[in-house]
This record gives C-alpha cells, structure tokens and sequence, in this order.
C-alpha cells in the first residue's frame, strides 16, 4: 500500500512531539492505518534537542512543504493566526490534507478554512485543537452524533488549571506556577492567552460549533481569566464547599446558545472539582445518552501529539473515500453557513448563581443596604459569610447568590459598589452546580 508522506511545519514541543510518537510507534500505527505513514520533510527555525533528524528532508521554509508535491499531508504546529492561516490555505490549494493543533486559527479562520478544504475536497483535522490529547472531538462529533446535546461545560485550558490548582494546594503565587508552566510547554507563545481565557474561548467555540451545528463565532464568547482570582477567593470557596475552577460553558436555552468563559465556584464533590494540574474534562450532555465525561492531558508534547497521530491515521483511513461521504469538518452537513436557530446569546442574558465578594466599613446598617439592593433585583442570598474585623479596619463579606440573570445582578454590583461603605470594587465569581454525575 502506498505510504502516506507527511511534512511537518514546526518542530517546537508539539511538532517535536508528533515527529517522536510517529518516528517510535511507526510499525503500530501503520498497522492499523493500513499503510506506513511516513515524515517526508520537517520545516523548522531550530533543532529540537528531542528529535534526531538523521535522514529526514528539513527546510526552513514552511511554504515550501505546503507547494511539495511528495507531500500528502501537511501538519501545522507553529502557532498564532497569519502565518498558519496562509500556509493551511496554500496546502489546501495544492491538493494536501491538513491536521493542525492551532485552536486560534480554527476558531478565528474556521469557516473559510473549510469552506476552501470542502471546494478541494481535502480533510482538516484538529483534535489536538481542543483539550490535547482527549479525543473529545471525536467523542463529540462521532460517538455522540445520536444526540440534541443540551450543554458542554468543562476545564479546557491546562496553564490555567495548572496555575489554579498550585496555588490552591499549596498558597503560590500566580506568576511562579505560571512560569513553571511556561517552561514544562503548556502555556501559549503569549501566556496572556491562557490566563485570560482566549484559549479557553478558541477552543469552547470549536466545541460548540460541533455539538450544535453553528458557524464559528469567536467574536461572541464571553471571555474572562483567571488573573483576577486571589487566594482569598480560593480560600472563601474552600470554605464554602467550593472550588474554584476556570470553565468554558455552553449551553442550550429557548432563546439561543450561551457561550462563556470565565472562574467558575463548583461544589467539591462533582467530579469537575477534582481535575487538578494540567489535566482537562469536559462533561457534555446529549439527551439520549445522558451526562458524559472526557478526561485527560490537556497540553504538553506527547499527549498532543497523540492527537495530531490520531487525525493523521483519520486520513490515512479516509485518503480514499469520496469527500461527500466523510465526518463533515463542524460534524453537521454544510459548512455552518446557518445558525440552526440558536443565536449566540449576551451575556447580560445568561441565568447563573454567584460568589461576591465585597469589602465594607464595619457599621451597622451596611449589609441591610446590600441585602435591599439584591431583593430589589430579585436576587435571594443563598449564604453570607461576613469575617471579623479588627477596629477600623475593611471587612471581607461573601455572599452566595441563587441564580438570577447577569443583568440583574450587574445593576445590583453597580449600585453596591456606588456605596460610600463599599471600599473598591466587588469581585463576582459564578457557580455552577452542573451535575455531570446525575
Ligand atoms: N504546547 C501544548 O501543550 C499544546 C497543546 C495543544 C495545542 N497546542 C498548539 O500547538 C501549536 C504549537 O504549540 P507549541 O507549544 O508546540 O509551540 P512551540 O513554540 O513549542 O513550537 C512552535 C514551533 O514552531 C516554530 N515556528 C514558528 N513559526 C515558524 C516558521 N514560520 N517557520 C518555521 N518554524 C516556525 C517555532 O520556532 C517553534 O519551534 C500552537 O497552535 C498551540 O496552540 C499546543
Ligand atoms: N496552552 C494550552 C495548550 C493546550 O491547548 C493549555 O494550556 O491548555
Ligand atoms: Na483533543
């Protein structure tokens, strides 16, 4: 059987990862391709330490492999939107298949990606895209392509994860566990990325394109990060029988889909709650199946790059099928041109509960006025904890809210925070009771 022959473009921790895995279980993988798949040419800036080159084509020039002409398949591991989108179109235009980990180029350049690959009738795999090494695209798109999926909610960036659960379990600082994730190849080129929620907002939108057969929308998912998160926050959660976790969160209303990203308070027992370090889940509900979970390394080299491996052996399978017949790129038929009647919807329209923390001068009077402003938005206290205060000093009130939609509860945050006892302004974290165990 003919091999398939690959060119990768990037050879950093993920490309360095792929070009590992499919060099070492070469015999394994041909095997249950049917045929060898084989790395025609590396285009790179820089050795890799990791990787022994020796016998393999290199260029530096990544458009020299997507105009190759041995080249069946091209792999984009670079990272960022330009560069990636030129060369992904350029390999598109020359007949090649595409398997790429770049969550920001789908989510952005998606819809004309696709639309390019469907007139070529070429493939465009991006499992590594969404959660790493999970194979929670192909879950989502495949395994449960019998199901109206009602909601998708899970922990989809290992950085933020990472940051979060060291400084949890052991009270570090934000800056010293995001660089030792800088250096163990799990943040993106610009970390900023992943500690304010962008990556998280790639990748939920490719997710949500999937489960409800919408076009890519990026530019309407909420984004919020993690860098606003103290370790008061963490602490106050803890004590409330909470943790604090960064979710990407989409779901099915009667008026449209939700689409946010933001710090999240969970209740410690879901299982969601017990994903530490740079693992990821997602849990997704489809109505026939009921409540599942994907849980696995979310970043780093190798676990990548099973995903990369996973969609090159998707090609060599589907090389020879008539494209009209293959898992359509978004998983519904039709390149998402129409939103199937499921707006994005604001966020000012979402329902959800919320942590609030407020910090007020310790007189008599200050939390009835905060419990009017609330109940005149409609808003009821779940629980309240207020801290002791030494003379003179800021007390620290939490509030636990039932759920109330987010316009409400902004007009209630602006007229507490216009209060001449309300020092600052008032953090507002939401909770998610989603129970992917029922
Ligand atoms: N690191 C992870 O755990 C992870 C997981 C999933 C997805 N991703 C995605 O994979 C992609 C690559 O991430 P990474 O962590 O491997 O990044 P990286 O910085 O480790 O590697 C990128 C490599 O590409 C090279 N490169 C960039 N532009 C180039 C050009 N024009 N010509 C030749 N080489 C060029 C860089 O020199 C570098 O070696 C990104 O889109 C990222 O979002 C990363
Ligand atoms: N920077 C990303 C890489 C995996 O997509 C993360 O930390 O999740
Ligand atoms: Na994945």
């Amino acid at each position: 059987m003919k091999p398939v022959r690959v060119g990768i473009c990037g050879l950093g921790t993920v490309g360095g990862g792929t070009f590992n895995v499919l060099t070492r279980n070469a015999d394994e993988i041909a095997r249950r391709a049917g045929r060898p798949i084989i790395i025609e040419q590396v285009a790179l800036r820089s050795p890799n330490p990791e990787c022994d080159l020796t016998g393999i084509k290199t260029t530096h020039d990544v458009f020299e492999v997507a105009r190759n002409p041995d080249i069946d398949v091209l792999v984009e591991v670079l990272g960022g939107y330009d560069v990636p989108r030129e060369l992904v179109l350029t390999a598109i235009a020359n007949g090649k298949h595409v398997v790429t980990a770049n969550k920001a180029l789908i989510a952005v350049h998606g819809n004309e990606i696709f639309q390019a690959a469907h007139e070529q009738g070429v493939i465009v795999a991006f499992e590594a895209a969404v959660a790493g090494g999970i194979p929670v695209i192909k879950s989502l798109r495949e395994g449960l392509g019998a199901n109206r999926i009602e909601w998708v909610a899970g922990i989809i960036n290992g950085t933020g994860n990472y940051i979060l659960t060291h400084m949890r379990s052991e009270g570090r600082a934000f800056e010293d566990v995001l660089a030792e994730a800088q250096a163990l190849g799990y943040a993106e080129a610009d970390p900023t990325f992943d500690v304010e929620g962008i990556d998280a907002a790639h990748k939920l939108t490719i997710l949500a394109s999937i489960a409800y057969g919408v076009p890519l929308q990026f530019e309407k998912a909420y984004t919020e990060g993690i860098s606003r998160v103290t370790f008061d926050d963490v602490e106050q959660a803890d004590n409330l029988g909470y943790v604090i976790k960064h979710l990407g969160i989409s779901k099915r209303t009667e008026q449209g889909l939700e689409l946010r990203v933001h710090p999240t308070l969970i209740p410690k027992e879901r299982l969601l709650a017990n994903v530490h370090g740079v693992k990821n889940a997602i849990a997704i509900m489809g109505d026939a199946v009921g409540p599942t979970l994907y849980y696995g390394a979310g970043a780093g080299s190798e676990p990548t790059a099973s995903a990369v491996v996973a969609d090159l052996l998707d090609v060599a399978r589907d090389i020879a099928t008539d494209h009209h017949y293959r898992v359509p790129y978004l998983a519904f038929s039709g390149i998402g041109e129409d939103d199937g009647g499921l707006p994005i919807l604001p966020m000012e329209d979402i329902v959800t509960a919320y942590y609030l923390r407020l910090l007020a001068v310790d007189r008599p009077g200050v939390l009835a006025r905060v419990a009017t402003i609330l109940s005149e938005q409609s808003i009821s206290i779940e629980a309240l904890v207020q801290k002791e205060a030494t003379e003179g000093e800021l007390v620290p009130i939490i509030l636990l809210t039932h759920s109330c939609r987010e316009k409400q509860m902004n007009e209630a945050i602006r007229q507490i925070e216009s209060m001449a006892d309300i020092a600052g302004p008032v953090t507002r974290i939401r909770v998610e009771s989603l129970d992917e165990q029922e």
